[in-house]
């Protein structure tokens, strides 16, 4: 059967390992400016934690003490340089993730929103998210946080499973979870998004979906369902390997999404996106960004970014990494003013090809207008409109090409790391057939 692949992570890493997929000689003068390059999201990582999850491999670090005034400084000071260097006028939201941003003091979080605003324009309404880890005394350092500023939380709920928590290596309970829950919708109201996983070892679809169906009784408007990626050098990949857990079952995972997008859709739940859902117009717009390949500003240990440093006088879309360990990353801001170690310029087909992988994962898919905006030599009708797999794929009903643009169904959402495979294929052997390679000698 067909499956989801990758769909546990968040869209920032898949851009970039699309990035990775080709580093192609290109078109020396570059691509055009991206649309809206005065605007941008801004991310920002707090990398520690306080233990370590079993299954997680994301940039974070369990430290012995951290002194919070140092990093403040620069997490500040990294923000105004990259403000500056990238020439962007407008931040449209701003998202605090990690490791774990609740374990900062508010007192950070305002410090960088205020240092955001007073370089740039951000507006009122802006969209600040913090991610939040439950606990069991949530409620005056969820009130702390708001007061600074945040407006959105993402609880990262995980389970509703106390066994299951434990497997995960969590530091909640499930009933710590949905106590932070309903204190998070009592100050955000509208405004609070639930990580919850599915396709965990020995985890079956019945229980689970009694889980989220449960969940529904708790959430506010926005959940999304992240399929657990058995990721090397963590605890559960050991286990794992060493036979104390099973492998996860890959067919169980996918009939616990099939069934779980089919119960959240009967709740009035809008798929969005492969991994998110949304009611009553709770959209993330950081999130939103990134699948639209809008330009974003990444501060902190391991944050990414892909935007234009216009303010250097450059016209060409970088993605960029920061540098991961945060002593390191912390030395080189001292220093530098940032902390970046890796600057990529994306070519042209390169964007386009993030264009197409991003967008596709969104229930709108890219429309001719958006692709348009990338300024491609070639409309989606050229890449797509006579391909021989494409018109399969068409048939089939995974997929969709007519005067919107080009988008996946129900059907095709569910399968799109397959589809994605010979869609990438076919813009690249388009756009080498329509433009000249700048071979040996020219
Ligand atoms: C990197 S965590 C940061 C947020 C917060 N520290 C927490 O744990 O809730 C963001 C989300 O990524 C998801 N995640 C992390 N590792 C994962 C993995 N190996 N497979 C699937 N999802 C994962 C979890 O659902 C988690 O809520
Ligand atoms: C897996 S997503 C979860 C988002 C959540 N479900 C929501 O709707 O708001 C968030 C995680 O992705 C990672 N992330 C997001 N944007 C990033 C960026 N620009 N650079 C590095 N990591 C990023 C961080 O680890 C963050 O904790
Ligand atoms: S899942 Fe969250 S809390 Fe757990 S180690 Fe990863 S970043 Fe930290």
């Amino acid at each position: 059967m067909a499956f989801l692949g990758a769909r546990a992570r968040c869209s920032a890493a898949a851009a970039a390992k699309v990035a990775q997929r080709r580093r192609l000689a290109e078109d020396a003068r570059g691509p055009p400016s991206p649309p809206g390059s005065q605007r941008a999201v801004l991310y920002v990582h707090w990398p520690y934690c306080e233990k370590r999850c079993s299954y997680c491999n994301f940039n974070k670090y369990i430290p012995r003490g951290v002194d919070e005034a140092a990093v403040r400084r620069c997490l500040v000071t990294e923000a105004q340089t990259l403000l500056r260097l990238s020439g962007v006028r407008r931040v449209e939201s701003v998202f605090f993730g990690g490791g774990t941003p609740s374990l900062a003091s508010p007192h950070t979080v305002a410090a960088v929103l205020e240092a955001v605003a007073q370089a740039t324009h951000l507006p009122a309404d802006s969209e600040v998210t913090l991610e939040a880890n439950p606990t069991s005394a949530p409620g005056s350092r969820l009130a702390a946080f708001k007061a600074a500023g945040v407006n959105r939380l993402s609880v990262g709920l995980q389970s509703l499973d106390d066994t299951e928590l434990q497997l995960l290596g969590r530091t909640h309970s499930a009933s710590d979870a949905l106590q932070t829950l309903a204190e998070a919708r009592r100050l955000f109201p509208g405004r609070v998004s639930v990580d919850l996983m599915l396709g965990l070892p020995a985890q079956q679809v019945g229980p689970w979906l009694g889980q989220l169906r449960e969940l529904l009784r708790h959430c506010d408007d926005h959940v999304s369902l992240y399929q657990l990626s058995l990721e090397r050098g963590t605890a559960l990949f050991t286990q794992v390997q060493q036979g104390t857990l099973p492998a996860p079952d890959p067919e169980l995972a996918a009939e616990m999404y099939q069934e779980g997008r089919a119960v959240l859709r009967e709740a009035g739940f809008r798929q969005y996106e492969v991994s998110n859902f949304a009611r009553n117009g709770a959209l993330s717009t950081h999130n939103w960004t990134y699948w639209q390949c809008g330009q974003y500003l990444g501060v902190g240990p391991g944050a990414h970014g892909r935007f234009v440093p216009q303010g250097a006088g450059s016209h060409t879309r970088e993605a960029r990494i920061q540098t991961l360990e945060p002593d390191n990353w912390m030395k080189e801001v001292m220093l530098f003013g940032h902390g970046t170690r890796k600057r990529v310029p994306l070519g042209e087909l390169e964007l386009l090809e993030e264009v197409l992988a991003m967008g596709l994962r969104t229930d709108v898919g890219i429309t001719h207008q958006h692709w348009q905006q990338f300024e491609p030599p070639l409309t989606l009708w050229d890449v797509f409109g006579t391909s021989r797999e494409v018109k399969m794929l068409l048939e089939q009903g995974l997929l969709l090409l007519d005067h919107r643009g080009l988008r996946c169904s129900w059907e095709g959402l569910a399968v799109l790391d397959s589809l994605l495979l010979d869609l990438l294929s076919q813009l690249q052997d388009t756009w080498w057939q329509r433009t000249p390679s700048p071979g040996p000698g020219g």
